[in-house]
């Protein structure tokens, strides 16, 4: 059995995914974590020293190594993981367990605002564009954040609820 969860960043999916894996007792993989220890290098400096398209290159075939291993896991993914190549296609053809976490754009807005340095995509927008940036980033991924079998929010309940309800969905 493979859980996935997909959603934006700041969204809760490593938070979640966590709590749900420690539920289960089912081993838990984050694909940012896999593709830094894979590189030997944080997301920030592959975004860096190699670019975003090294970046997507690199986590399609991380992705599909991961949904290749034949072990029960908790997944979360990169906040872009489902927004490039077919790998929404992948997550779901790998699992029926796929999960949007859907968290409100002003929730995500202060999160993200308090942690826009460890994440290269947003680490330079102005502070006065920042919810607009979002809201619109945010927009265009709805589309394949939506492919997802399942979709919870994530917004003004406590992770214990949050991880309550998937296993309510699990299939
Ligand atoms: N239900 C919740 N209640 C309160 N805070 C939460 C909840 N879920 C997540 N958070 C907080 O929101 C922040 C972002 O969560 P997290 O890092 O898990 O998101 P993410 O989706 O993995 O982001 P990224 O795609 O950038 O890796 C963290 O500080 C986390 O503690
Ligand atoms: O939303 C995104 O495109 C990203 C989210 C993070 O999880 C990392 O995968 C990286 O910072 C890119
Ligand atoms: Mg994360």
């Amino acid at each position: 059995m493979k859980i996935i969860l997909i959603g934006y960043m700041g969204s809760g999916k490593t938070t979640i995914g966590k709590a749900l894996s420690k539920q289960l007792n089912v081993k838990f993989l984050d694909l940012d974590d896999y593709i830094e220890a894979a590189e030997k290098s944080s997301i920030n400096e592959i975004f860096k020293n190699k670019g975003e398209v090294y970046f997507r290159k690199k986590e399609t075939e991380y992705l599909k190594e991961v949904l290749n291993r034949k072990e029960n896991v908790v997944l979360s993914v990169g906040g872009g993981t489902p927004c490039f190549g077919d790998n929404i296609g992948l997550i779901n053809e790998a699992t029926p367990n796929s999960i949007y976490i859907k968290t409100d754009l002003n929730v995500l807005c202060d999160r993200l605002m308090k942690e826009r340095d460890e994440r290269p995509l947003i680490a330079d927008i102005a502070p006065e564009e920042f919810q607009e940036f979002i809201a619109k980033h945010l927009f265009e991924r709805s589309f394949f954040y939506n492919q997802a079998h399942h979709k919870i929010g994530n917004q003004y309940k406590s992770v214990e609820d949050v991880v309550l309800q998937i296993r309510k969905l699990l299939v």
